[in-house]
């Protein structure tokens, strides 16, 4: 069985798992290839929601395309549930997230929610965070001072770029990879994850930090994780 075909598997489960809801209510919906498989097994049983909320511009083109309702966050009081796939989930379900690049509206919809399902596939299980680089949200103009206050933590620090820049041609430099919400990412490649929650702590203190991908307050409480055995359901 290959990814596509597991992403797929643990995406029509957490259909399942959202229709045990009561209908009526809004749900939080997150990004990435993960998401996809869910919102695309969700759309034919789109009215038992009331509604969306999204996490990305990408995820809310393909809520719309489906037909789902998307809501402004703002005119939404609370979530039953938020939806999303994880670059890396150790096994108290704090996760490494923004892959993607959607780590800022992933965690304010997150934060939104009663419960954070998390579905992947094994792959992503790890014993500690940090095989995946950490990425962060800045403000540009701090890019400079972030990264050296970064530092500290031991990792390496690279500033995340575009794919497809004119960079490959050797004519400009390459262009920094713009979030949704016009911030540059910082990726921290080489960290030992011990203390998730301290980390988070620490690195949201950083000026010029608007978010890091480091999920150990919007912990997954349900985490979906699918092997070529099947989906396990294992409640965090
Ligand atoms: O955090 C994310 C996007 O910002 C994604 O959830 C994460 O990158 C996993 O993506 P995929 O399901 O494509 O492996």
């Amino acid at each position: 069985m290959n990814q596509d075909q597991l992403k797929q598997m643990v995406g029509e489960a957490a259909r399942d798992e959202v229709l045990k809801l009561p209908a009526g209510q809004v749900l939080g919906v997150g990004t990435g290839s993960t998401a996809n498989c869910f919102i695309d097994a969700l759309a034919p049983h789109k009215d038992h929601f009331a509604g969306t909320v999204s996490s990305s511009n990408a995820t809310t083109e393909r809520l719309l395309k489906h037909g789902f309702k998307v809501l402004d966050p703002n005119d939404v009081q609370g979530l039953p549930a938020y939806v999303d796939g994880a670059d890396e989930i150790d096994p108290t379900g704090h996760m490494i997230k923004g892959g993607g690049g959607a780590l800022t509206r992933e965690k304010i919809i997150a934060s939104m929610a009663k419960q954070f399902i998390c579905i992947c596939d094994s792959s992503k299980q790890v014993p500690v965070l940090g095989n995946f680089a950490l990425p962060v949200e800045i403000i540009p103009l701090a890019q400079g001072v972030v990264s050296r206050e970064l530092e500290r933590f031991g990792g390496k620090v690279t500033l995340r770029l575009a794919k497809n820049t004119r960079a490959d041609l050797n004519q400009t430099p390459a262009e920094p990879f713009v979030t949704d919400n016009g911030g540059w990412i910082l990726d921290v490649a080489g960290l030992k994850i011990a203390n998730p929650v301290q980390m988070e702590a620490q690195i949201n203190q950083i000026a010029g930090v608007i978010t890091v991908g480091l999920f150990a307050k919007e912990k997954a409480n349900i985490l979906l994780v699918s092997n070529a055995a099947g989906v396990e359901r294992i409640v965090l």
